[in-house]
C-alpha cells in the first residue's frame, strides 16, 4: 500500500516495454519484419501488448513508440523547442547537415518556404508540360513495342528523370546519366550502419555523395552566370532558389543549403512517387471495376481535347476518381513507413515521461487501419475518399502532418495523375506472376519488381 501511495519518480514513469540487447535492441526484429512484409503486424503486436505508448531500442537509441490519432497530433504539432526531427546517422552523413531534415526553428521555416515557392500549385502549374514530355518520352523508349516490362525499376527511372528535368534543369544526355549513376550509388548506402570502412555500401555511398555535391556546385556556378546574363529565374528549382533574395538583397538560401536540399528532394521525391505509381498499376491489374472507372474518366478527358494536346491544370482537376484510387493506395500501402523525432527535454505523454534525448517513433499505417474511421480496413475502397472532410484529422497521414508535412504533395499528385492518364489510355496490362508480396527496403517494393505483360492500344 505504501509503495502504491508513494508518488512515482520521473525515472519510474518511463513507458513499459524492454529495451532489448544493448545497441541492437529491437532493430533487427523490425528490419527483418520489414523485409518479410510483416512490419505492420510487428508494430500492431507491440501495440496490443503494451498499449498506446511503449519503449524499445531502435538503431542504437532508446525509443518510444506511440500510435493513434492523439499520438499523431502530438508528434506533428509539438513545439519545435521540445521535439526536433531525427534522422539516422547514415542519412545525416550522406545528405548533409543543412538539408531540411536536419534544420529546425527559423532555419527550417526559411529554407522550407523557399522550397515551397517552387513546389506550390501556382508555380507547378507552369511545369505540367515539362513533366508530361518526360512521361511521353519514357513510354516511347521503355514501353512502346515491348511485350513485357518490370514496373518498379522503370517507375524509378521515370520519376528520377522528371526530377532531374524540373529541379536541376539538366536535359537528357551524358551529364544527366552521370548524375543518375552517382545518385543511385549514394542512395544505396543510406540505410546502412554508418561505419566508414573501405568497400562497404556506406563508404561507396559517401564517396558518391561527395561526387554529387561537386557536380551540383558546378551546376550552381553555371546557373548563377546564366541568371546574371538575364535568364529566367523560373527554369528549375536551382535557379529559383538562387534568385530568392532576403531584405538585404543577399541570397536567402546558402549554396550549401541548396546542394543539401536538392539532394534531399531527389531522394525524398523519387522513391516515394515511383512506389505509389507501381502499386496503382498492380491494383488496376487486379481490380477490373476500379480499372474501368479510371479508364472511363481518363478517356473522357482525352476525348475532350484535340489529339496530341498537353494536359492542363483543369484536366488534372477532373481526375477525381483516379486521385481517390491513389489516396486509397496510399492508405493501404503507405510508401513512408513512419519516422523519428527527438525529445529536446523531458516530455510527459499519457502519464509517462519520455526522457530528454530519446527518439519518438511514429508509424503511418496504424491509424490507416483503424476500423472506426475506415470500416473493413483491409478492403480496397476508393469511395472512402469521396468526402475527405469526413475523415477526422490525424487519421490519414501518408504525407505526415504539421510543420514538416511533405512539401512534395502536389508534385507527387501531378506526376502520378499524368502517368496513369497515359498508361490507361495507351496500354492494357496483366501481371506476369502473382507478385502480391512486398518487402520494405525501407519503401515497399513488390518482391519481383512487378513484371507485367503489356499490349499497346495502338497495336489492337
Ligand atoms: C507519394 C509520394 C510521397 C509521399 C508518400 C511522401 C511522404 C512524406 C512523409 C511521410 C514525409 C515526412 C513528414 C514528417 O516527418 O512529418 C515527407 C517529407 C518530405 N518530403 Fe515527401 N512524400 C512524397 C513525395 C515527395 C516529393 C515528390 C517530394 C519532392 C519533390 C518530397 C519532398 C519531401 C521533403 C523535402 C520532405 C521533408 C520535409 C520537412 O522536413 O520539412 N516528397 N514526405
Amino acid at each position: 500500500l505504501l509503495i502504491s501511495r508513494r508518488r512515482r519518480q520521473p525515472s519510474e514513469r518511463v513507458p513499459p516495454g524492454p529495451l532489448g540487447i544493448p545497441i541492437i535492441g529491437q532493430s533487427l526484429g523490425l528490419l527483418w519484419a520489414m523485409r518479410a512484409n510483416t512490419a505492420e503486424k510487428w508494430i500492431a503486436d507491440r501495440a496490443k501488448r503494451y498499449g498506446p505508448i511503449s519503449k524499445m531500442s531502435l538503431f542504437g537509441k532508446p525509443t518510444v513508440f506511440i500510435h493513434g490519432q492523439a499520438a499523431n497530433k502530438f508528434v506533428f504539432t509539438s513545439d519545435a523547442s521540445k521535439m526536433s526531427n531525427q534522422q539516422t546517422e547514415s542519412v545525416k552523413m550522406i545528405l548533409g547537415d543543412r538539408c531540411l531534415l536536419e534544420l529546425s526553428g527559423e532555419d527550417h521555416k526559411r529554407v522550407r518556404n523557399a522550397l515551397a515557392s517552387f513546389l506550390k500549385p501556382d508555380s507547378l502549374k507552369n511545369y505540367i508540360g515539362k513533366i508530361e514530355e518526360e512521361i511521353r518520352r519514357h513510354l516511347q523508349m521503355h514501353w512502346q513495342g515491348k511485350h513485357r516490362v518490370t514496373v518498379l525499376p522503370l517507375m524509378k527511372t521515370l520519376t528520377f528523370n522528371i526530377i532531374c528535368s524540373l529541379l536541376f534543369g539538366v536535359e537528357r544526355g551524358a551529364r544527366r546519366d552521370t548524375f543518375v549513376q552517382f545518385f543511385q550509388e549514394m542512395i544505396e548506402g543510406m540505410w546502412s550502419i554508418p561505419v566508414n570502412i573501405p568497400f562497404t555500401r556506406f563508404n561507396r555511398s559517401l564517396k558518391a555523395s561527395a561526387k554529387v555535391q561537386k557536380l551540383l556546385k558546378d551546376l550552381i556556378h553555371e546557373k548563377r552566370i546564366e541568371l546574371e546574363k538575364g535568364a529566367s529565374p523560373h527554369q528549375d528549382l536551382i535557379t529559383c532558389l538562387l534568385s530568392i533574395r532576403g531584405e538585404d538583397n543577399l541570397e536567402l538560401v546558402s549554396e550549401h543549403e541548396i546542394i543539401h536540399n536538392v539532394m534531399l528532394i531527389m531522394v525524398a521525391g523519387h522513391d516515394t512517387s515511383s512506389v505509389l505509381i507501381t502499386f496503382i498499376i498492380r491494383l488496376l491489374a487486379n481490380d477490373p471495376n476500379t480499372h474501368a472507372a479510371v479508364l472511363k474518366e481518363q478517356e473522357e478527358i482525352k476525348n475532350s481535347k484535340p489529339s496530341g494536346d498537353y494536359l492542363t491544370w483543369e484536366d488534372l482537376g477532373r481526375m477525381k476518381c483516379t486521385w481517390r484510387v491513389a489516396m486509397e493506395t496510399l492508405r493501404t500501402v503507405p510508401p513512408v513507413f513512419g519516422g523519428f523525432r527527438k525529445t529536446l527535454e523531458d516530455i510527459e505523454y499519457e502519464g509517462y515521461i519520455i526522457p530528454k534525448g530519446w527518439q519518438i517513433f511514429w508509424v503511418t499505417s496504424m491509424t490507416h487501419m483503424d476500423d472506426k474511421v475506415f470500416p473493413e480496413p483491409s478492403k480496397f475502397d476508393p469511395a472512402r475518399f469521396e468526402n475527405p472532410a469526413s475523415i477526422p484529422p490525424y487519421y490519414y497521414i501518408p504525407f505526415g502532418g504539421g510543420a514538416r508535412i511533405c512539401p512534395g504533395y502536389e508534385f507527387a499528385k501531378i506526376e502520378t495523375l499524368v502517368t496513369i492518364h497515359y498508361l490507361v489510355t495507351q496500354f492494357t496490362w496483366k501481371l506476369c506472376c502473382n507478385d502480391n508480396c512486398f518487402r520494405r527496403d525501407p519503401t515497399p517494393a513488390p518482391t519481383q519488381g512487378l513484371p507485367i505483360q503489356i499490349v499497346s492500344k495502338k497495336a489492337l
